[in-house]
């Protein structure tokens, strides 16, 4: 019988099953995690399968091994046993009751630690056992001079080395026996690298969702996680049923109701004197909020409805906001918001990058390993040794697993568009459809791309046209939030022009302020914070020479901090600067180009301002904002200039 290596292809689903489960992992197949020999031979082990006692004696000569965290529910009846073995035992155990005193219970998987004993019998007395497939319960004995003879209980889990184990609906629910999952999985975590990439990220997600809900904590801080949530379920029920009992309603004439369905007119109650009664419930709510023309009438009902449960709610809503943050900050959040959105949130922006760039793009032809791998935060400081890095593009060609992907995935992009070209072409030939897009010259040699053509440019777009303009918002934002007197002077121009109204093209030219941040957040974080040239022929330029075949940089964002230039507050945050437009703020030079310049000037470069208006403008109409104290600032370029760490903002409806 020979238990070298269990494979789990994918971990999901049952409490009960889990532990089991993870626990035959570990003594069947990871034996170096645990290994520490010539502790206690056993003298004798009994087995009993289920059904029935029947006793195997296995002969001595078996080991103890240190399990590496410990079972809370175990450790009474074994620490007698360590309690009497050698001297280096005895000192194990003393090692072991500070641990378990001092620590409250806390489930600390540290293999230096050694809290509990576990027997690795040989295959030879695994094979006396006749085990069957799947749970044995088998109990041992054994005796120490001091206690005389000892019994365990124990279970055995036996898998063939090739079963697919799959572990079903582990939710991190804290009880004793997922305590004994979480520890054992934690444990497991180091080693296994030889789970497949899912399987690994939902060990880690279970890992998270088990320390979300107190599982690393001391067992005193557990409790208040416990008693904290228990009474958040129960004032959030009494929030809700505050809302439902609610039988308030609101009284209209005729007229006040003038344009709503006969139907719902007729199916409201009316009052003696006459009046419709309109029920804070949203059967009758949603059709006056969305169909009536009136809006006064709607501001009544919105914010009668937005009162609904009455006087009571209020209080019941700051209670729950007080116990929410203490609960986000005994898991280590620095708010309940944080808390919320954790699970949902990728852990830096680079891992956003590296996954759109992998999967929407096919980047093989741009991204170097070593590109979507540097995680150094350039800044302007770091910035040449990006260049340095960005560089190596032999590495491009090796077949690494990254290169590998991104080759198959540009296969996927490239078919993907075909694809819809391919429908386009079907419905043009069938008249269909307008000649009128870049298709159309198809077989004009002389002005026509070719399909491939056609596919670079969809990628270049959506490339170019993506990010570039999310991340400037982003920059924005930040800088909106560190600068809140400037935040005000957007919002207060974005009033004037719009009110609370929809926004219209016209009014987007009227933003003075708002373009002056753009181009200012433009200056200090350019999305594409250096150009790059291909020499295709000897060229010199002043008294520089550049040879055909060479790449030249152009490191926009250091021409954009440069003191020279833009004065000994280029590295500040000032819109004014830009008060009088672009060229009086470079003095005519070509000293600010985030679209790039000449022939190959971005072509969305008119799209992109526009969009970004209407986006912040629609957030100052509604929001105000500011950074959230968990903010790391730290900006890091691949690809374009992007926060790191992400940008975690709080915003409050106005
Ligand atoms: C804030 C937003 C944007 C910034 C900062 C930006 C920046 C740039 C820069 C610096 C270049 C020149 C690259 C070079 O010279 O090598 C460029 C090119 C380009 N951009 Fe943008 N861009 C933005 C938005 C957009 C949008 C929204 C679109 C499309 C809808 C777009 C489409 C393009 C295209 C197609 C090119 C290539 C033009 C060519 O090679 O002829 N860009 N962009």
């Amino acid at each position: 019988m020979k238990f070298k290596t269990c494979k789990v292809d994918s971990l999901i689903g049952n409490v009960d099953a889990a532990a089991p489960i993870v626990l035959g992992l570990l003594s069947l197949g990871k034996e170096q995690i645990l290994e520490l020999k010539g502790m206690i031979a056993i003298d004798q082990v009994e087995k009993t399968l289920e059904g029935g006692p029947s006793k195997a004696i296995v002969a001595s000569g078996g080991s103890w091994r240190l399990w590496p965290f410990r079972r809370s529910r175990a450790i009474p009846s074994i620490q007698p046993v360590i309690n009497n073995t050698t001297q280096s035992d005895a000192e194990n155990a003393s090692e072991m009751t500070a641990g378990i005193d001092g620590n409250n219970n806390v489930c600390k998987p540290k293999l230096t630690k050694k809290k509990v004993r576990v027997i690795t019998p040989r295959s030879e007395q695994l094979a006396s056992l006749n085990l069957k497939e799947g749970r044995n319960t088998i109990t041992f004995t054994f005796s120490t001079a001091m206690l005389g003879e000892q019994q365990v209980d124990a279970r055995i889990y036996l898998w063939k080395w090739n079963t697919r184990i799959v572990i079903s609906d582990v939710d991190g629910t804290i009880t004793n026996q997922c305590e004994d999952v979480y520890c054992v999985v934690k444990a497991f975590v180091p080693r296994g690298e030889w789970i497949s990439p899912e399987a690994n990220r939902y060990v880690q997600c279970l890992i998270r969702d088990f320390e979300r809900n107190g599982l690393n904590l001391t067992s005193t801080k557990r409790e208040e996680v416990q008693r904290l949530r228990a009474h958040i379920d129960d004032l959030s029920v009494l929030y809700i049923k505050n809302m439902s009992d609610e039988s308030t309603f609101l009284l209209f004439s005729e007229t006040e109701l003038t344009g709503l369905p006969p139907e719902l007119l007729q199916s409201l109650d009316k009052a003696k004197n006459g009046r419709f009664k309109v029920y804070l419930r949203s059967h009758h709510v949603i059709p006056v909020l969305e169909i009536h023309k009136i809006g006064t009438i709607r501001k009544i009902v919105a914010v009668a409805y937005g009162k609904r449960g009455g006087e009571a709610n209020p209080s019941v809503l700051k209670s729950l906001i007080q116990l929410r943050h203490k609960l986000a900050r005994l898991l280590s959040y620095s708010n309940y918001a944080d808390y919320a959105v954790a699970p949902r949130m990728a852990k830096s922006s680079s891992k956003v990058r590296c996954s759109m760039a992998v999967h929407a793009y096919g980047w093989s032809r741009l991204v170097t390993n070593r590109c979507i791998h540097n995680r150094e935060d350039i800044g302007v400081n770091g910035y040449l040794q990006m260049l340095s890095s960005i560089v190596l593009v032999k590495e491009r060609f090796l077949p690494t697993k990254t290169n590998r992907r991104m080759k198959q995935i540009s296969k996927e992009v490239y078919a993907l568009l075909r694809g819809i070209i391919n429908k386009r072409e079907e419905a043009m030939k069938a008249g269909e459809t307008a000649n009128s897009d870049l298709l159309e010259h198809q077989n004009n040699k002389k002005i026509g791309m070719s399909v491939k053509d056609v596919i670079e440019e969809c990628k270049l777009f959506y490339l170019a046209g993506q990010e570039t303009t999310s991340v400037l918002l982003v920059w924005t934002m930040v800088l909106l939030s560190e600068h809140p007197n400037w935040q005000a002077r957007a919002r207060e121009e974005v009033l004037q022009v719009f009110g609370n109204k929809k926004l219209e093209a016209d009014g987007l030219n009227h933003l003075k302020i708002v373009t002056m941040i753009f181009h200012e957040v433009l200056r200090l974080y350019p999305p594409v914070a250096m150009l790059i040239r291909a020499v295709y022929k000897d060229t010199q330029v002043g008294d520089m020479y550049f040879p055909a075949g060479v790449q030249v940089t152009l490191p926009t964002i250091l021409v954009h901090h440069d003191h020279e230039i833009w004065g000994n507050d280029a590295k500040e945050f000032n819109p004014e600067r830009f008060a009088e437009g672009v060229l009086k703020a470079t003095k005519n030079q070509v000293s600010f180009f985030p679209f790039g310049w000449g022939p190959r000037v971005c072509i969305g470069q008119n799209f992109a301002m526009m969009e970004a208006k209407i986006a912040l403008a629609m957030i100052l109409q509604h929001f105000s904002f500011e950074l959230s104290p968990s903010y790391a600032h730290a900006p890091f370029s691949i690809l374009t200039m992007q926060p790191q760490y992400g940008a975690q903002l709080i915003l409050r409806g106005l």
